[in-house]
């Protein structure tokens, strides 16, 4: 395939997810045009559109003065071209004269855009010309003008421009081992993190040794947290909400316990089957609604991962900040209280439930998690910092976690609290 053809790929993923508001992930599976690609062509329109996404407000905001006219005023075709060709110029190490060139050609070859072809090229050659030098701004500039007020607002300024500086480098890959962390770090050159999970460098997931066998899988350090803070008991029954594709569940099943994993995705549930399958592990798998489905009896041990606005994993899914609005992040805090009284309706006195969500916004987290110790059937159970090797220094005030980017920390933002039933 031509470089423009790679061009033209990275646009249309942009355009997919940009225009349709989908995943970038799911964007690759049903672009036609990204579809042909093959190898190392696919990698190259990924990473153009991956860097697109992961500064965008940024390259808008610099291409700007170099229109006629606003970004939203021009086609998707040509916009989606604009960034991919100024994301090439300004944050890859792409020739300029094929950033521009094949980024031209590009348009040439789509019907919709070709009409634009002159525009494009002459706003391109003047980007390359007159480029901007973003290590003079702040990385709040990535994000649309919402998100960086909802950060900025309800985290301050510090802590909103660590996880901005932590999206503009690709993400690290980190795996759970199912037995043998430092087995698993030799056999895919990896390193074993402090809290057990395995850093290993980037390629293509299922070429790492040890996939087949099932010796690992792929989950973030801090996502490593919940099941570790649980931590049930060879043969104790351990309910599992909101479970699917089951990094939390493996994880509970290889510490030997006897794991119910509820969730209503039936397609994420499949997804789970095929992880359990591939490693080996054993589960109860439950397709059902958990605000209203409840166990034969109480148990004494519960993980809820609960669905949030997953703003603390956007390095590794940057499109979220952009596909996502305001009002869908609003609807999650009165699903997540549903699921934790839900939740603790089917904890024993004394049992305790570990909740969490990946995202850092306290209206997820804290105050939910506060509101419902306030009713009085939860009481918390601090984190101390000799459970949480590596991540000592996100223990919150109050005692949960709070696994924000810093130095020497690259991992996803979770926020956690161990709870605990009282007599009520
Ligand atoms: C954050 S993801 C879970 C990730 C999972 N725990 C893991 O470690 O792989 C949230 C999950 O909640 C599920 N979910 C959302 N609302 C639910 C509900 N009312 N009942 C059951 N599952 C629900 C979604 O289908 C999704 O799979």
């Amino acid at each position: 395939m031509s470089g423009a053809d790679i061009r033209r790929a990275a646009a249309d993923l942009l355009t997919l997810t940009l225009d349709s508001r989908r995943t970038l992930d799911d964007a690759m599976e049903t672009s036609q045009v990204f579809g042909r690609l093959e190898g190392s062509d696919r990698g190259f329109a990924r990473a153009i559109a991956s860097a697109a996404l992961r500064e965008l407000g940024r390259l808008d905001g610099a291409l700007a003065p170099l229109l006629s006219r606003p970004l939203p005023a021009v086609t998707a075709p040509i916009r989606a071209l604009l960034r991919t060709g100024a994301a090439q110029l300004w944050l890859m190490d792409t020739p300029p004269h094929a950033a521009v060139g094949e980024t031209v050609e590009a348009a040439k070859s789509w019907p919709e855009a070709r009409s634009g072809g002159a525009f494009l090229n002459a706003v391109l050659r003047r980007a390359d010309r007159e480029r901007p030098d973003f290590s003079q701004q702040s990385p709040l500039d990535i994000w649309p003008d919402w998100l960086r007020t909802c950060f900025v607002s309800s985290l301050g300024s510090e802590a909103a421009e660590a996880l901005a500086s932590s999206q503009l480098t690709e993400p690290v890959l980190y795996l759970t081992a199912k037995s043998d962390p430092a087995a698993v770090a030799a056999a895919t050159g990896g390193d074993v993190m402090p809290g057990g999970a395995v850093r290993v460098p980037g390629g293509a997931i299922e070429a790492k040794e040890g996939y087949a066998e099932g010796d690992w899988w792929v989950q973030d350090a801090a996502a490593m947290l919940p099941a570790q803070l649980l931590a049930p008991a060879a043969g104790e029954a351990v309910i599992d909400l909101c479970a699917a594709p089951g990094g939390k569940t493996l994880q509970l099943a290889a510490a030997g316990a006897h794991v119910t994993a509820v969730d209503r995705s039936a397609p994420r549930l499949r997804l789970l089957e095929e992880n359990l399958a591939r490693t080996g592990l054993e589960a109860r798998i439950v397709s059902a609604n958990a605000e209203t489905w409840r166990p034969d009896a109480p148990v004494s041990k519960i993980l809820l991962d609960a669905p949030c606005s997953a703003l603390g994993t956007l390095r590794r899914h940057p499109e979220g900040a952009h596909i996502r609005r305001e009002a869908d992040i609003a609807r999650f805090p009165a699903v997540q209280a549903r699921l934790l009284a839900a939740a603790t309706d089917m904890l024993q006195p004394g049992g305790t439930l570990v909740y969490c969500v990946c995202t850092p916004l306290p209206a997820e987290g804290s105050e939910i998690v506060d509101a419902a110790i306030a009713e009085g059937r939860l009481e918390r159970r601090p984190v101390e910092a000799h459970e949480v090797p590596g991540f000592e220094a996100t223990i919150t005030k109050a005692g949960d976690l709070l696994t924000l980017p810093g130095p020497g920390r690259d991992h996803d933002t979770f926020y956690i609290a161990r709870l605990q039933r009282t007599e009520l």
